[in-house]
């Protein structure tokens, strides 16, 4: 078991590299399926979930050559299976995405229910269902397994008007209908900036994709994808979650490799709590002396403030003068966290989609534990700033997402390590 141990109270100074975005990555790479060439992909964040989706991919017949630590070269133009690996394709949300590639290149795909962050609610995908029925797939659940299926061996362009704005459907359709026959419109889509990217990428590989980043997406289906170089974009998320890091410390931060414009969301609540942000071309200068002030946040879709910032923004607001308002729209519940951060002296009261959060003049060291990715980067926010020693355990969820988290700490002054113990067998302890 590998555990984080954090001894608190250090302000945080000098840069930080943001790497590739999480979210554009586990689709991107799932995209490449669609590609009947090779896919040079560059700016790949060195995270769990990336490294599973490469060997789903890997399963399915791709041919993956790693470049460097950052690139990686997709050849799946010899895939000899559209029935994923169970064992695999259930353990990260992303896994949908094959089910838009599969059935988009192929005309069918077998994908087992996707995983990723338990919130503690339910994530239903019966948007990217509606999606694929509309373009003309048969969908059903047999096993465990999605099956989806075109009787032509080819999805027929259409209207798919979402109920909800969500961001897996409309990269999800976007994937399918990319070679799908004639023109595909997706109304009230979402725009966070990976469905850009991922719209960037797969018409870099020549598709016809227009209007990603609005909320209406025209796709020329086009007859087939080649191959070509991309870069992903920078993680907004983790952009925005070493800003909360240097908020809750103090200190002074560099954050480098970032777009400012996806920040911005972010950027604005900070400021409002008393934190000083200078932006340049690809950097932002994070500071943070004075006192947090208290503010109210609430989550939206983009350009709104993302909820995958949520957590990291209430462990900053603890710390704050007087009482936030946190309000989770996106999702039902989000906030595992909350109990967490109580151990270590938070006064936080959630009641249904808002917490409120009464500021405390400090936070104090304590065992812990990681309920999903965010709920942990947002206790390494709370210990990172907090007196004293704390240990967070099941990290592996933090490493889902964050590149690198212990040493890009470590080389801003935080006293953070990732030590290995031994797991405890609580059975042999018995008699
Ligand atoms: C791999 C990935 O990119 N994950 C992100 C993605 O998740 P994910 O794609 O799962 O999130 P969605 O944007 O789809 O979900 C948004 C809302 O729509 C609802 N909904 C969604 C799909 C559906 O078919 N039916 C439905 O009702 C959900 O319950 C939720 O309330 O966007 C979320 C919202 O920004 C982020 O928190 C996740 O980090
Ligand atoms: C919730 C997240 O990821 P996933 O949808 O992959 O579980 C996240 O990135 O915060």
């Amino acid at each position: 078991m590998t555990k984080y141990i954090v001894q608190g109270g250090t302000p945080l100074f000098g840069e930080v590299e943001i790497s590739g975005a999480k979210n554009a990555a586990v689709a991107i790479i799932p995209a490449a399926l669609l590609v009947d060439g090779v896919c040079r992909i560059e700016n790949i964040p060195q995270i769990s979930d990336v490294t599973l989706c490469l060997k789903i991919l890997e399963n399915l017949g791709a041919n993956i050559r790693s470049m460097n630590r950052h690139t990686v070269e997709i050849d799946c133009r010899h895939i000899h299976s559209t029935r994923t690996n169970y064992d695999l394709a259930r353990r990260i949300r992303a896994s949908y995405y094959l089910i838009g590639a599969l059935l988009g290149r192929f005309g069918q795909a077998e994908v087992a229910m996707p995983g990723g962050c338990n919130f503690g609610g339910v994530r239903p995908i019966d948007q990217h269902v509606k999606g694929f029925t509309t373009l003309g797939a048969k969908v059903t659940v047999e096993g465990g397994f999605i099956r989806a299926a075109t009787e032509t061996g080819r999805l027929k362009g259409a209207n798919v008007y979402l109920d909800v704005v969500s961001v897996g459907a409309t990269m999800n359709i976007m994937m399918a209908a990319v070679m799908a026959e004639g023109i595909t419109v997706i109304e009230s889509a979402a725009k966070e900036p990976h469905i850009v990217d991922l719209a960037n990428f797969l018409n870099s590989m020549g598709a016809n994709i227009r209007g990603a980043g609005t909320d209406t997406i025209k796709i020329h289906g086009v007859e087939r994808l080649t191959g070509g170089s991309y870069a992903i974009i920078p993680d907004q998320i983790e952009a925005g979650t070493y800003m909360a890091a240097v908020a809750a410390t103090g200190g002074q931060v560099l954050v480098k490799n970032i777009i400012p414009k996806h920040m911005d969301c972010i950027t604005a609540k900070l400021v409002e709590m008393g934190v000083e942000v200078e932006e340049n071309e690809d950097t932002l200068l994070v500071r943070r002396s004075g006192k947090l002030q208290r503010t109210n946040v609430k989550t939206l879709p983009y350009p709104g403030f993302p909820t995958d910032m949520q957590p990291q923004i209430t462990a900053v607001l603890t710390l704050a003068e007087g009482t936030s308002l946190v309000t989770e729209s996106v999702w039902s519940s989000r906030y595992r966290y909350v109990d967490e951060l109580k151990r270590m002296g938070a006064k936080i009261q959630v009641d249904d989609k808002t917490a409120v959060v009464e500021g405390v003049e400090y936070l104090t060291g304590a065992p812990i534990q990681a309920s999903d990715l965010r709920a942990g980067a947002a206790l390494v926010i709370a210990a990172l700033a907090a007196k004293g020693r704390s240990e967070i355990t099941q990290v592996h969820y933090i490493e889902r997402g964050y590149e690198d988290i212990v040493s890009k700490l470590q080389a801003l002054g935080a006293d953070i390590q990732s030590v290995e113990e031994p797991d405890i067998n609580l059975e042999a302890n018995v008699g």
